[in-house]
Order: C-alpha cells, then structure tokens, then sequence
C-alpha cells in the first residue's frame, strides 16, 4: 500500500516570518492524518521552517536544486545546502523551471541521480501544455519527459522516486485535470515504468497530480487507483485551504 503524499509548493511566496508563522498554524491543527505532508517553501524560509519542523512528521522540501555539490555557479544550491538545511524532498523539472528559467530533460536528469547520491527524495514533475493536449501528444510528451527524467537509474532507484503528473494548462488556472484524465496519465506512467524497470518498481513509485488541486476536489481525485497525493501550488499557501486537501487523504 503506497502511502500517499501532500506537499505543498509555496512557488515565490512568503517571508520567513510568514513562512514560520504558516506552518506552526499547521502544525497546531493537524492533529491526525494519513498522509505524509510535505512543505516546499522557497530557500529563504527553508532553515526557519526545518527550525518549527524539528521533531515533527511534516517533511520538507526545496522546489529546485543545482546537479553539483559545489562551484562557481552564482545563484544555485547545491544538494549538499539542501541536505544541510534540513530537506528531505526536491521537487526537479517543474513545468516553470522548463518553461521560464530553460530547463532541459537532461538538466532534469542530472538533478535526479544528484539528489538520489545525496539521500534527497526527487519529486519529478512532468506535464502537457494545452496545444500538445489538443494534439493528442499527451502521452508522448509525458512519457519522453518520464524517460528523460529516469534514464540511468536502477529498478530499486526509480521504486524509491516520487513522479508527479502536472498538465501546464492545470497549474494556476483553475482549470483542474478531471479525476478521470489525471488517472488516465498516471496510469500510463505506471504501466511505462512497468516495462522498463519491472512491476515491483512501478508498484512501489508514487505519482501525484498537480494542477489547481483544491479541498473541493482533492477526494475526487486521491480516490483514483494511480494517484498517490497531489503536488500543491495555490491552495498549499492557506493554511485552511492546505489542511483540506490533506484530510481528505
Ligand atoms: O507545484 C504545484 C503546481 O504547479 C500546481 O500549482 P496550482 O495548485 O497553483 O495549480
């Protein structure tokens, strides 16, 4: 049984003070739940939330990181910061990184053995835009990106990963994946990794689904046999709006 996951993805937002005060609210009213919670604030805030985290279940979690583990690369973290700071999530390949800052499958790709060597557990995203959607390219899309992401690790690495499925046309916009769809893609996913790295490994890999998840539909879409949690952008910045979506696991 795939223990599912909610991590929240707070993007560009909120000060350490914002950031400390957020999660010590969480923390306050999650008394009870099934999933393992993830938080991904942004760099800044990361040593003050791991501070209000320590001892805690809740997990966290960095949206980004540099392959190497140090250098002359201004502006970059490297796995070993990240591990320093308390993480134990990476979210790698977000649709926002390829899109505005030219992150390539191969970057992806490095970015994943480095925080796999470094005991950090990747979130590899993977999605759609809208026209290869409306071209029928989802699946060779998702499935190029998947491969791409995962080429070179071993059954046990990828068994360990967690892979979340976000359509670019869902993060942000309202416009929500239907369970349906989502299920369809995270069951395509699964059934890829069966034949290249076995049943045991698709078995155990978790894959989430991103994009505009609210507590209104988040039942909806966890009640579906491929999707193991949700990768969480807007609503994981309400503290009410978060705690929904994580009881409804
Ligand atoms: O990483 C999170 C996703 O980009 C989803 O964002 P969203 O929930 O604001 O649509």
């Amino acid at each position: 049984m795939r223990q599912k996951i909610i991590a929240g993805n707070w993007k560009m937002h909120k000060t350490t003070d914002e950031a400390r005060q957020f999660v010590q609210a969480l923390q306050e009213k999650l008394t009870d739940c099934r999933a393992a919670v993830v938080i991904c604030p942004p760099f800044t805030a990361l040593a003050a939330v791991a501070e209000v985290l320590a001892g805690s279940k809740l997990a966290l979690g960095a949206q980004n990181m540099h392959w190497a583990d140090q250098g002359a690369y201004t502006g970059e973290i490297s796995p070993l910061m990240l591990q320093d700071c308390g993480c134990r999530y990476v979210i790698l390949g977000h649709s926002e990184r390829r899109q505005y800052f030219g992150e390539t499958d191969g970057q992806v790709n490095q970015k994943v053995k480095a925080a796999l060597a470094h005991g950090l557990l990747p979130v590899v995203c993977v999605g759609e835009t809208l026209a290869q959607r409306q071209g029928g390219l989802t699946e060779t899309v998702v499935g190029s990106q998947t491969a791409a992401a995962l080429a070179g690790l071993t059954p046990e690495q990828v068994a360990g990963l967690v892979i979340a499925y976000e359509p670019v046309w869902a993060i942000g916009t309202g416009q929500t994946a239907s369970e349906q769809d989502a299920q369809q893609v995270n069951q395509y996913i699964r059934a890829l990794l069966a034949e290249q790295y076995g049943q045991a490994a698709a078995a155990a890999v978790r894959i989430l689904y991103g994009g505009s998840v609210k507590p209104a539909n988040a039942a909806s879409l966890l009640a579906q046999p491929d999707i193991d949690g949700a990768l969480v952008g807007g609503a994981s910045l309400k503290a009410a709006d978060f705690l929904g979506i994580i009881q409804a696991v």
